[in-house]
């Protein structure tokens, strides 16, 4: 389906493995990080996102990594996220940009970004899930499924019933990837639940090989989305 200009066919063939990084994951090192993601999307990794929650980056430097990565998104064709920071996703015409339920409210980012870029919402629950729908989210990020070291602030875990819950309340259309300490053994289970793709931090940017551990997880997306049902 077309949202306008927005291509909402392809956000969901492009969210199978979202990688979602910054350099609080890869040793504060920009360096490492674009290395990293490299790798990630080298594995097949369709959807990257800038999340730089270390503060140890100037906002201009936060700019430059920002550009770096989305140059890289380009050349592999995956699309680029910002996190949380509207005006620097608006700055670098970025595909996209998600924002949690403490950000900016979405009527506001959609007046900020206009109608041509992605907008991923976080949500916990069913009202959250259903008030994204209804303001015209374009994807969301359900979460946090299993219990992780990545995020301080992450909920409770959900699991794939609490995820299985919200595909149902908000039907088939809407984009869902599920995040929060999802792995290659338990992405399956959360897929199977009913979202469109898994979205990781540690289970690509702490892998001994992440090029390896984004096209294991690859494959077996591809296996569960795209067999027949
Ligand atoms: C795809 C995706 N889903 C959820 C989140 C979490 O966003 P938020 O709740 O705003 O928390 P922070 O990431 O800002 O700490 C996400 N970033 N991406
Ligand atoms: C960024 C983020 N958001 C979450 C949510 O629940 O909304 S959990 C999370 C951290 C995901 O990292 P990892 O794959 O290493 O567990
Ligand atoms: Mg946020």
């Amino acid at each position: 389906m077309k949202n306008n200009v927005r291509d909402i066919k392809r956000l969901r063939e492009k969210l199978g493995v979202y990688f979602v990084v910054g350099t609080q994951d890869c040793d504060y090192s920009a360096e490492r990080t674009l290395d990293i993601v490299k790798k990630a999307l080298q594995g097949g990794v369709g959807t990257l996102q800038l999340r730089d929650k270390g503060s140890r980056l100037t906002q201009p430097e936060k700019e430059q990594l920002g550009r770096e990565m989305q140059q890289l998104a380009r050349q592999y064709e995956a699309l680029f996220f910002v996190n949380d920071d509207v005006e620097l996703a608006i700055t670098l015409k970025a595909d996209g940009v998600h924002v949690g339920q403490d950000d900016m409210k979405l009527e506001e980012v959609r007046a900020r970004v206009g109608a041509e870029m992605y907008i991923g919402v976080s949500a916990g629950t069913v009202q959250e899930a259903r008030e994204a729908l209804a303001g015209g989210a374009d994807c969301i990020g359900v979460g946090a499924m299993y219990a992780t070291a990545s995020k301080a602030d992450a909920g409770e875990p959900i699991g794939p019933s609490g995820l299985r819950t919200i595909r149902e309340s908000v039907g088939a259309d809407l984009p869902i990837v599920g995040i929060g300490g999802i792995t290659l053994g338990n992405a399956a289970s959360v897929l199977s639940a009913g979202a469109d793709g898994v979205a990781v931090i540690s289970a690509i940017s702490k892998a001994a090989a992440p090029d390896e551990a984004a096209r294991e997880l690859k494959r077996l997306v591809d296996r569960i989305k795209h067999s027949p049902k």
